[in-house]
């Protein structure tokens, strides 16, 4: 009888959010040195994309590692209700003292989406800030 192999599923979701750089625990002049542009009080806007993989055997009977309707759902959850067409920094109380930076994103969604999935099913969550900056989180 074959072993059930093993497959990563991902699920790509997009959302609009405004945020600011700034750490309370730096001074305005380091904040405004460190963030350059990205501490403006005006704040900013990016439309990010996330990437959800989830890793597990491919059931013999469904075929699936896990039904993306379900994922989908979860990511609905986790993701777009608490951040789309959010300030992150004023409407999400996670980053009232932690910097709003896709590093950030990415630990919180993580902690998130950990809670609905089953047992050591998450393998990574990748965000897209822009089409230049992308992060990785493995849960490390
Ligand atoms: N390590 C990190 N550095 C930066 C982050 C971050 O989340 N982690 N975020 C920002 C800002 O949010 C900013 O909006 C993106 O910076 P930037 O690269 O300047 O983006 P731009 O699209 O404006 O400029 P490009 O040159 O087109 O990339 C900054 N740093
Ligand atoms: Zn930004």
């Amino acid at each position: 009888m074959m072993s059930e192999r093993t497959g990563f599923i991902t699920r790509v979701q997009s959302f609009s959010a405004c945020h600011r750089l700034h750490s309370k625990s730096l001074s305005d002049e380091e904040n405004k040195r460190i963030f350059g542009k990205c501490n403006n009080p005006n704040g900013h806007g990016h439309n990010y994309t996330v990437e959800v993989t989830v890793r597990g055997k491919i059931d013999k009977n469904t075929g699936m590692v896990m039904n993306l309707t379900d994922l989908k759902e979860y990511i609905e959850e986790a993701i777009m209700k608490p951040f789309d067409h959010k300030n992150l920094d004023l409407d999400v109380p996670y980053f009232a003292d932690v910097v709003s930076t896709t590093e950030n994103l990415s630990v919180f969604i993580w902690d998130s989406m950990v809670k609905l999935l089953p047992p050591d099913s998450l393998h990574e969550i990748r965000i897209y800030e822009t089409d230049k900056n992308i992060v990785v989180y493995r849960g490390e």
